[in-house]
């Protein structure tokens, strides 16, 4: 069953040039590139920008502000070529990122604005519009080619001139939408020459336009395009606009992740600090996806309470802050940037280690009170000395290369499989390796588990005046079997970056039982924070999420079948995650069978939990089809992209 050619039933969208369907006012634009570079213009300058805005804000007549300025401005034919070769450059992102929708529905999508064919024409023509589809006004050239003037036969030199204007065209079918940023635009709908009006906000919201945009049901403010197609009823490029979903970023999550999502249209909020249960709670409702680091928890209550969440983005390594399994049962992915701040890390064991071999920190405290204590007594070069990991993933492993650089013989334990690397000795039991370390460092990972795994005990099995280095999770180690360790001699010193209890941001103050014990160097988890480090998770971690919301690609995941997907293009796309239970790829095919949808591509991949379900589909299908395959028992999240 295939639906009737999309395009017949669409209403005609008709838009705004300037701050619409550009980024830009095109006339302030030009009067940038005639007088900037000319200090003797820049009264002039001024005097453009304020007509432009004095004209679109409603407060002076807008065939007025058009000749006045166009008087100052006296542009060349020259001028106005290179002006339209910029403003290709400045065409607005949610128009641009939909350019295939203008070609799928020719004439459907039409201009009209008080600016000028001039400079429209060969903007909009990138977008297949044509010159007789858009509505604007003519500028009047004297001899030497130099813009004297604006035709005054044409409506739209002066005011209420789109209304006019816009009935001019003939062949319009259906209903008439207004879609701008500007008063003259509000004025098409009020002057009832269109039939429903959209406040475009994307560029510049203008307060009386949105004052009057909010007090009629025809009239709605949108902050892109994708908003207009998706209520129009157009198949945009995205199913759902993405100026609609609400991104939530804590934790001072790094600003080029944050960039990525504005630029791509998501409606983006962030916050410095982390935030607990209870204002989770509160803050996730009708957030699709959340940006975390280590702090936040994401527990079963929180997940419990999202209503509108697919994505959960760990912009660190570690995820155990989050509950996998919770996240899983409701479908909603995790992903997190597993190498990117690993040699942050490992530079700053190298340090630490060296640091704590030589006494350096207890020596510097004594330096900034006036004493000078040279010698060579209990300090040590770390060559030749061993150095025990516990916890050969990611940063052990890097680790071991790092320290047999600096000459040190490696021995680690792990409990998982491991690829050792250079001359790193694996020992079956942690003991063995507590037995011969000079320093340890913890790298395991900080599942439940691993909660107290050292303690009193492990610390009686370690040598005598050996250094111990937790750069790893908090809750791992026993705080006061550490100290008491310390305090009796036993560890001669210790490097702390991660405690069981950490402050949610830099204002709520710290404590521990480590605190004032001799040659133990405290730092407030900044083991991955270097401004590298936070810039490549950042990239890392808004790539992943990305990918998964525009096109279902799960790559990295750490909850779902990892899948790596090509873009959605000419073709529909639905996603489908259900809990892994025998018969739901049965009846999601017996939908697709049933309703005879054209399968172009299909992927199944499952994990214990969960069922991804991939179907790519030729594009005319029944929308009963969708609320099928939604309604197939076990389905946790559905969604198609368009
Ligand atoms: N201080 C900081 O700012 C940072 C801390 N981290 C922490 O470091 C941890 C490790 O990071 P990666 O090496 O990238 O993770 P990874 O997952 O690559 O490595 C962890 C390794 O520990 C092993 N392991 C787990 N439990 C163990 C146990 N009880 N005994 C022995 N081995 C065990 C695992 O098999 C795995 O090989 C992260 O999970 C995170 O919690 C990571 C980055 C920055
Ligand atoms: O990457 C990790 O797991 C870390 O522990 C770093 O955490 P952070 O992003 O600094 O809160």
């Amino acid at each position: 069953m295939h639906m009737a050619p999309a395009s017949v039933n669409l209403a005609t969208l008709v838009l705004d040039f300037d701050s619409t369907f550009t980024k830009v006012e095109a006339l302030d634009v030009l009067a940038e590139q005639l007088f900037s570079s000319d200090p003797a213009r820049l009264t002039d300058l001024k005097s453009i920008k304020e007509l432009t805005d004095l004209a679109m804000s409603g407060e002076i007549g807008f065939g007025e502000a058009l000749q006045r300025r166009i008087s100052i401005l006296k542009p060349s034919r020259a001028d106005i070529e290179a002006l339209a070769e910029a403003l290709k450059a400045q065409v607005s992102a949610s128009i641009a990122r939909n350019r295939k929708v203008f070609e799928e529905n020719p004439g459907k999508i039409r201009i009209i604005s008080g600016g000028f064919h001039e400079f429209i024409d060969p903007v909009v023509a990138e977008f297949g519009i044509k010159p007789e589809h858009v509505l604007a006004n003519r500028l009047i050239f004297d001899e030497a080619g130099v813009a004297t003037g604006v035709d005054q036969d044409n409506p739209l030199s002066k005011d209420g001139g789109k209304i006019v204007a816009l009935r001019s065209w003939a062949d319009l079918t259906g209903a008439i939408v207004m879609v701008g940023d500007g008063w003259t635009d509000y004025e098409v709908f009020q002057g009832g020459a269109a039939d429903r009006f959209y406040a475009f906000t994307e560029n510049v919201s203008r307060e009386k336009v949105v004052a009057a945009t909010t007090a009629s049901e025809a009239t709605q403010v949108v902050a892109s395009f994708d908003e207009v197609l998706h209520n129009e009823g157009y198949e945009g490029r995205y199913s759902f606009p993405r100026s609609r979903m609400k991104m939530l970023l804590l934790e001072n999550v790094h600003p080029v992740a944050i960039q990525h999502f504005r630029d791509e249209g998501y409606d983006v909020s962030t916050l410095k600090g982390a935030l607990d249960e209870e204002a989770l709670i509160e803050a996730i409702q009708g957030v699709h996806v959340l940006g975390i680091r280590s702090k936040t928890n994401v527990t079963r209550k929180v997940l419990d309470a999202a209503d509108k969440l697919m994505a959960i983005g760990a912009f660190c390594i570690g995820t155990n802050q989050i509950d996998l399994k919770a996240a899983s049962e409701k479908g909603v992915a995790v992903f997190n940037a597993p190498y990117s701040n690993t040699r942050s890390v490992v530079e700053m064991v190298m340090g630490l280690t060296v640091i704590l071999t030589r006494n350096i920190y207890d020596k510097s405290i004594q330096m900034h009170t006036g004493k000078w204590d040279k010698s060579a007594t209990g300090a040590h070069e770390v060559r030749n000395k061993t150095l025990g990991i516990i916890g050969y993933g990611a940063i052990g492993s890097q680790l071991s290369v790092l320290a047999e650089a600096f000459g040190m013989r490696v021995i680690y334990y792990d409990v998982a499989e491991k690829l050792t690397l250079g001359n790193a000795r694996r020992y079956r039991t942690m003991d063995a390796v507590l037995a011969e370390a000079d320093v340890l460092s913890l790298h395991v990972d900080g599942r439940a588990e691993n909660k107290n795994i050292f303690g009193k005990a492990q610390f009686a099995k370690m040598k005598d005046g050996a250094l111990f280095i937790n750069l790893s999770r908090g809750h791992i180690v026993d705080i006061e079997a550490l100290a008491e360790a310390v305090r009796t001699k036993k560890i001669y010193g210790a490097a702390v970056d991660v405690f069981p209890e950490e402050p949610r941001t830099n204002d709520d103050p710290f404590e521990s039982a480590l605190m004032g014990l001799p040659n133990v160097i405290l730092t407030p988890h900044i083991g991955g924070s270097t401004e590298e480090a936070q810039e490549a998770i950042g990239e890392f971690a808004s790539e992943r999420l990305l990918n998964f919301i525009s096109r279902g690609d799960t790559t990295f995941s750490v909850n779902m079948p990892n899948v790596q997907l090509s873009e959605v293009e000419g073709r529909h796309r639905f996603l489908h995650i259900h809990q892994n239970v025998p018969g739901v790829m049965a009846a999601i095919n017996n939908v697709i069978a049933k309703y005879n949808l054209n399968i172009l591509a299909q992927h199944l991949k499952t994990n214990e939990q969960l069922g991804y379900v991939i179907v790519d589909v030729d594009r005319g299908y029944s929308r009963e089809a969708l609320d099928e395959l939604k309604a197939v028992t076990g389905t946790l999240k559905f969604r198609s992209l368009v």
